[in-house]
């Protein structure tokens, strides 16, 4: 397992090292990095480093594709399918499957864009490890607030997004993703390892840039987290800018919500002192809606709060 050594005391972000999540003092970090800002990041995650470098080629082949062929990647909810530049972030692009564990989606993402059998396995064996390690997370984080029972992400809804950032040194300056919340519970970001650009809120408003770290993954925690944990969680209000002039590429793997279920704390989360925050929902129907009512941010959420 590879051995890093951090600077552990620096403030942000956060490093949780997965493999010590069983000790009472790396889950209250944990808990706290949940909390105050809503992004860690991990080390000690046992995802092999070759099949995170065989993926990253996965992923910059499928956005070598021509453009007429990355349109063909469609998905029935909003966003979910490519996306391409808008005049908000002229700079971005994006590839996805949405419902990664029905064979159904990631068949018809492979005949879309002629993804060959090899790269398919790469994918899948990459969601498979990255996955696990995502619901792993969750479940720690679910502990950290003790919800122990009940607290079972495995079968939730779980996507990929495949980002590329089409920076040169002519955009340096320029938005690559705007501001904006995820509306998942939680996305495993493997961001470049080179390029930054990644920036987050902190509680004064300001934005912290989270520099690169080879090895290492970042979590950032969206809409649902703060949904699920009744306000406990922060989902992080992050965006990426144009630092330097080279093509940029993240790949986010995001445990969404419940499959057919509504997005609800646990009744361990709900008491006299904290009331339910929010009202049950479907996760698509929210994702649909803060679409099509054009809410990136956290504001969304505010839709469903009940008191
Ligand atoms: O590319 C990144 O580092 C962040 C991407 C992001 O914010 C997202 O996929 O929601
Ligand atoms: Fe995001």
């Amino acid at each position: 397992m590879q051995v890093l050594s951090l600077p552990m005391e620096e403030k942000f972000p956060v490093v949780i090292d997965v493999e010590k999540t069983c000790e009472e003092e790396e889950l209250k970090k944990l808990r706290e990095a949940c909390e105050r800002w809503g992004s860690f990041r991990i080390i000690n995650h046992s995802i092999p480093p070759t099949l995170v470098a065989d993926m990253k080629k996965v992923v910059e082949a499928l956005h070598d594709l021509p453009l007429e062929t990355k349109k063909r990647n469609t998905e029935a909810i909003a966003g979910g399918g490519y996306v391409g530049p808008t005049p908000l972030s002229p700079l971005y692009e994006a590839i996805g499957i949405y419902d990664i564990s029905s064979s159904q989606s990631m068949n018809n993402f492979c005949s879309q864009l002629h993804v060959s059998p090899q790269q398919r396995q790469i994918m899948e064996a990459y969601g498979e490890a990255v996955h696990g390690l995502a619901v792993k997370i969750a479940q720690k984080m679910a502990e950290s607030l003790g919800v122990v029972e009940g607290a079972d992400f495995e079968d939730w809804l779980y996507e990929f997004r495949f980002n590329k950032y089409n920076f040169t040194p002519e955009t340096i300056g320029s938005p690559g993703v705007r501001i904006h919340t995820d509306s998942s519970f939680l996305s495993v970001l493997k961001d470049d390892e080179d390029v930054g650009g990644l920036e987050v809120m902190d509680s004064s408003s300001s934005f912290v840039p989270i520099p690169p770290f080879p090895g290492t993954f970042l979590v950032n925690l969206g809409d649902i987290a703060r949904a699920w944990s009744n306000g406990r969680f922060c989902n992080v209000t992050h965006r990426v800018q144009c630092k330097e002039g080279n093509k940029r590429l993240s790949i986010a793997t995001l445990i969404l919500g419940p499959k057919n279920r509504n997005v609800e704390a646990p009744e361990e989360l709900v008491n006299h002192d904290h009331p339910r925050l929010y009202q049950p929902f479907v996760y698509e129907d929210y994702r649909n809606l803060k679409v099509s009512k054009k809410i990136p941010t956290k504001e969304a959420l505010e839709l469903f709060r009940l008191a």
